[in-house]
């Protein structure tokens, strides 16, 4: 199937991207990235977000500035066919869009976040290998006893719903160890889908994926879930790799 074939011409096909609603996926899309600019998320083209709303996926364009972008620049793709149903005439999708179906593919997610965050990146030079498995995903980050794990699901997607005891069910607890594992940079960012899906199988209970010298993928069964967890995980890296320079191990 040639998904970058020029789409038919479709009247409607901008109807999918204006709206008055600031959650509508093309507006979300536009307002997380500016706000992760600021963050240095998505600093120099780098890091991008895509979202599911039912049946469409909303695509940042490649290359581009991410904290300028407009709703008018999103792509948008039927899920079940894999084929785009607006294709804005100078752009191309993300390079990141085989990742993000990965994510919506192996863990129903509702939103895939991946950034260029420096704490990310420093923090997949300071993993030790997982020696308990060193056939397949080598490298590690674990981490526990400390309270932002529990603003993490087991799978990334699991519920937060609270039960009696103010536990949060499906998240991580203190005393839990958050497992994230980490696989090797590629010189094509869509080459990294088939290890990028190994360590999903692999690790079953992990709600992210770093890349080494390059960031990490984050998912959430919605972008609320996805969001806070890319927080949480960000806030941990930058611990890490802070306790490191204090000469603190983290687990
Ligand atoms: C600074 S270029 C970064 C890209 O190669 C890639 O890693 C990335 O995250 C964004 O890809 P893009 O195709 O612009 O959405
Ligand atoms: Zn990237």
């Amino acid at each position: 199937m040639d998904n970058t074939a020029p789409p038919e011409k479709d009247e409607n096909a901008d109807a999918l991207v204006l709206s008055t609603d600031p959650l509508h996926p093309a507006n979300h899309i536009s307002d997380l990235c500016r706000r992760f600019y600021t963050l240095g998320w998505v600093t120099g083209t780098g890091g991008g977000v895509s979202i599911r709303h039912g049946d469409h996926i909303y695509l940042a364009p490649s290359g581009v500035q991410k904290e300028m972008m407009q709703p008018t620049d999103m792509f948008v793709m039927d899920y079940r066919t894999k084929k785009y149903i607006r294709q804005p005439a100078v752009l191309k999708p993300s390079a990141c869009t085989p990742l993000f179906l990965a994510a919506y593919t192996h863990r129903n997610a509702g939103c895939c976040i991946h950034t260029h965050s420096q704490w990310a990146v420093l923090v997949t030079l300071l993993c030790e290998s997982n020696l308990q498995s060193p056939t397949s995903t080598r490298h590690l980050f674990s981490i526990k006893e400390i309270e932002q794990i529990k603003g993490l699901s087991r799978g990334g997607t699991g519920s937060s719903e609270i039960a009696e005891g103010g536990r949060k069910l499906g998240n991580l607890g203190f005393f839990d160890t958050l497992r994230i594992p980490v696989i090797e940079n590629t010189a094509h960012e869509e080459d990294l889908k088939d290890s990028l899906e190994a360590a999903m199988r692999e690790w079953p209970e992990a709600c992210a994926v770093l890349v080494r010298r390059h960031g990490v993928y984050v998912w959430g069964k919605d972008v609320v879930q996805a969001k806070t967890q890319a927080e949480s995980l960000d806030y941990l890296f930058r611990l890490a790799v802070e306790m490191h320079g204090l000469g603190l191990k983290w687990v």
